[in-house]
């Protein structure tokens, strides 16, 4: 059959569902999202894109992940990962959307080959498409359609069955490197663990870990996930003991239920379940293991959390000494990259305490991922606990070739060339975050206290507004500031000003149909009081037509 005939046959296997309302479906933030049951069609067809793409990149192989991360069970997604195990590149989300809406197969195969021509693709060329999924039982079906699309277009393909999204990005990179002098490791789920495994101890090397680590996994794929790993470390060489929790993926409608990180992060509370243990040194993954929040329930105090932002600051510290140490400190740029819903507190710790470069993006972490490349150590977490650290080629090529004159050099440069195999290159990923937290408090000799006291962060509420139209809001200055409707930012900057270390900003969110108000201030009830007003002026101008 030919090319044409072969995708119009099968994408009637799997057809689209028409969205009420004459909605679209669209490629956001984080690919296709949306209940399961509407996400067939579309897994096909994004199957398609990604042959394209596979072929326009020189037959380089192309990542696909089908995962809701964080949403309820019933949902799910399907998103493209880059050769390099980057998102797929901003152009593309709209070439996504355009295939994906087509109404009837026959403009889906009419589309399919007007890109083909209008991006000069080579149909003849080898494509490779590789993917995964999350522990959903609607991946089944999603799968099979990907597959069925791929089979279609000629593209040859590796179902890598259940991943976390961190372990498909990795392999999608490694694929494309393999056999290259940047290799970035064997080109397997086995690769996987043995690279990180094998830095872990490394960067551990005569320090020791204190007190077991209870980790929630948010009844998603983290935590099979991480009892595999766990099997590679080696007990002779590291003690690590790890209590995994919420680790039931045989039970999907617990999946993310009161737990996990987007859980911690919002509700600002331990998961009910297991009963939190005072004093207890815990963390949570998101059901696709990619974000990372620390916590404990202080005896006293009660919970305190370790976000994005804490993650953020401490690994900054500890790269900024050891880079110190090595000897590189005038050679290497390091900044750190955050978005507007960093604590302003961490912002002026990493500015004036450590005396790094801040850089603020818009929300979503293909932003921070981008100018995080721009340093020879790019260190960006977004408040949510999504965030990795990145070497430069010429930093990684100086951790390893820089000649020590003294022992404590050659420690900091052995540790700084583990942390750069430890840390994934290719996205935030809550295993390996999590393993150099652990070599950092190791290396500090801190408990979760003494890193809550590096500074205090500033009392702040953030403020889910519905609006009629949030199209109406844009902003400026990385979302700090709106632009439109006119006059809205003027009476924001009058909240403000009456009140101590404040900030407010209000922005449209880019994955929900509403509008978020941030506001922070020198005490809990001024941040409160001043998210209220900026909140009304939010109401009053999305009203207002
Ligand atoms: C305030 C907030 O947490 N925003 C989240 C949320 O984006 P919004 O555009 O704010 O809806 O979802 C994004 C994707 O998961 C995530 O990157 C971002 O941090
Ligand atoms: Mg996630």
């Amino acid at each position: 059959m030919a090319h044409n005939e072969k995708i119009l046959a099968a994408s009637k296997k799997h057809p689209l569902v028409a969205l009420e309302r004459g909605q679209l479906y669209k490629y956001g933030t984080a690919g296709f999202r949306m209940r399961a049951d509407l996400l067939e069609g579309v897994a096909f067809r994004v199957g398609l894109l990604a042959a394209l793409r596979s072929r326009k990149l020189n037959s380089q192989a192309i990542g696909v992940m089908i995962t809701a991360s964080h949403n309820p069970a019933v949902d799910n997604g399907v998103k493209i990962v880059d050769p390099m195990g980057e998102m797929l590149e901003q152009d593309w989300e709209r070439l996504a959307t355009a295939l994906v809406n087509c109404p009837t197969d026959e403009d889906l195969v009419e589309v399919y080959n007007k890109l083909v021509a209008e991006l000069k693709i080579d149909l003849t060329i080898p494509a490779k498409v590789i993917y995964g999924r999350d522990t959903r039982p609607s991946g089944h079906t999603l799968v099979t359609a990907l597959a069925d699309a791929l089979a279609a277009a000629d593209t040859e393909y590796v179902d890598y069955k259940i991943l976390t999204t961190p372990q498909l990005h990795y392999l999608v990179r490694a694929t494309n490197t393999e056999g290259t002098p940047s290799s970035y490791g064997k080109v397997s789920e086995v690769g996987y663990y043995e690279k990180i495994a094998s830095a872990f101890v490394r960067a551990m090397k005569g320090r020791r870990i204190d007190g077991a680590l209870t980790v929630d996994c948010a009844n998603g794929v983290g935590g099979p996930k991480l009892h595999e790993f766990l099997k590679y470390i080696p007990k002779d060489k590291v003690a690590f003991d790890v209590k995994v929790v919420n680790d039931d993926v045989l039970r999907p409608e617990v999946l993310n239920l009161d737990c996990g990180a987007d859980f911690v992060k919002t509700k600002q509370r331990a998961p009910p379940v297991p009963k939190p243990q005072p004093g207890t040194r815990t963390c949570s993954f998101d059901g696709d293991a990619d974000r990372l929040i620390y916590y404990w329930v202080d005896p006293q105090t009660g919970f305190f959390m370790l976000d994005g932002d804490r993650i953020s600051s401490l690994a900054a510290s500890f790269i900024g000494d050891l880079i110190e140490s090595a000897g590189l400190k005038d050679d290497m740029r390091i900044g750190v990259v955050q978005t507007a819903y960093a604590n302003g507190a961490s912002t002026h710790y990493i500015s004036q305490h450590l005396k790094l470069k801040v850089i603020c993006t818009p929300t979503g972490v293909k932003h921070l991922h981008h100018v995080a490349q721009g340093f020879d150590i790019g260190v960006y977490f977004e408040a949510n606990g999504h965030g990795t650290v990145l070497f430069s080629p010429d930093a990684l090529n100086a951790f390893r070739d820089t000649k020590p004159q003294s022992p404590a050099q050659k420690d900091a440069l052995d540790t700084l060339a583990a942390l750069g195999d430890l840390i994934n290159q290719t996205v935030g990923d809550a295993l390996s975050d999590m393993l150099m937290v652990e070599v950092i408090l190791a290396h500090k000799n801190w408990t979760l206290r003494d890193w809550a006291m590096t500074y205090a962060d500033l009392p702040n509420r953030l403020v889910r507004v519905e609006v009629a139209d949030k199209d109406l809001f844009e902003t400026t200055d990385a979302e700090r500031r709106l632009s439109k409707p006119s006059g809205a930012q003027e009476e924001i900057d009058e909240a403000v000003k009456k009140y101590k270390d404040a900030r407010a900003f209000a922005r449209a969110s880019g994955t929900e149909n509403a509008c978020r108000v941030y506001a922070e201030a020198a005490t809990r009830s001024e941040a409160n009081e001043l998210a209220d007003r900026v909140v009304r002026v939010i109401e009053r101008y999305g009203s207002s037509q």
